[in-house]
């Protein structure tokens, strides 16, 4: 990470979610992404231990396993904006195109559509910092599902190998969730070790369609909710 940012892994345990701060030293203006509705206090609190004002509170796609805490962080940072992909038509501040640049103080985030998970999904590109917070596009040794919310294996494939994987082979990489432990990896560990990207595209698919997994646990509050900024809908 670029020695111009101050920068904070945190993690909500319920649904292995990651939320990222970065945080300008120059202008003590802040980024958040992904944030999660019951640690929102938290953060609030760091962030303001760090002396930070919170600018942008950004996610990566529409979660489908708990509702974001961008809205709640509104009550403690009241000029944030909030920040998601324009594929996506949930409420947001900001839409954000393939290649915009996001700006907050000395930081500068290049958004790249990596749709395939959901089909808004973005992964947010530091550059000078070397790092790719990658969502549920890109996870440790594995990847976004792409069983709902849209989503599309072969997309997916094609989004990692042609955003992600084109990536620097230092730049690390600091996925949405982990559920094994891990915090973050980089683009050569990934190109090497990923057991799914590292396959060829029909192999890929067929993984992908052999998963078995049961839909989130919060995925019926979650969608109306998201879609909403992580506002009742009711
Ligand atoms: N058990 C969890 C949900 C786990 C899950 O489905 N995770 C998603 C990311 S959240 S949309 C996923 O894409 N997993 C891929 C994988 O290979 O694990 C819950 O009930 O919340
Ligand atoms: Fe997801």
């Amino acid at each position: 990470m670029s020695d111009k940012v101050v920068f904070r892994q945190l993690f909500e345990k319920e649904s292995s979610t990651f939320t990222y701060i970065l945080g300008c030293k120059r202008t003590k203006q802040a980024i958040i992404i992904d944030p999660v509705d019951v640690t929102v206090e938290r953060d609030a609190k760091l962030l303001n231990e760090l002396g930070l004002k919170l600018a942008k509170a950004v996610n990566t796609h529409v979660h489908a396993d708990h509702v974001t805490g961008t809205h709640l962080l509104r009550s403690h940072f009241e000029e944030l904006k909030t920040g998601l992909g324009s594929a996506n038509v949930a409420k947001s501040d900001e839409k954000f195109e393939h290649s915009h640049k996001i700006e907050v103080g000395d930081i500068s985030l290049e958004v790249r559509h990596t749709p395939g998970h959901t089909n808004g999904c973005v992964t947010y590109v530091d550059h000078e910092g070397g790092a790719a917070f990658t969502g549920d596009t890109l996870l440790i040794r594995g990847c976004g599902r792409t069983d709902f919310q849209e989503g599309c294996s072969k997309t997916l494939y094609n989004s990692v190998q042609t955003q992600i994987f084109s990536l620097p082979e230092h730049f690390s990489i600091y996925p949405a969730h982990d559920y094994r432990g891990n915090t973050s990896s980089s683009v050569q560990e990934e190109k090497q070790f990923n057991p799914r990207l590292t396959k060829s595209e029909s192999e890929f698919v067929g993984i992908m369609e052999n998963l078995g997994l049961s839909y989130p646990k919060m995925i019926d509050k979650a969608l109306p909710w998201n879609l909403n900024c992580g506002v009742d809908p009711s």
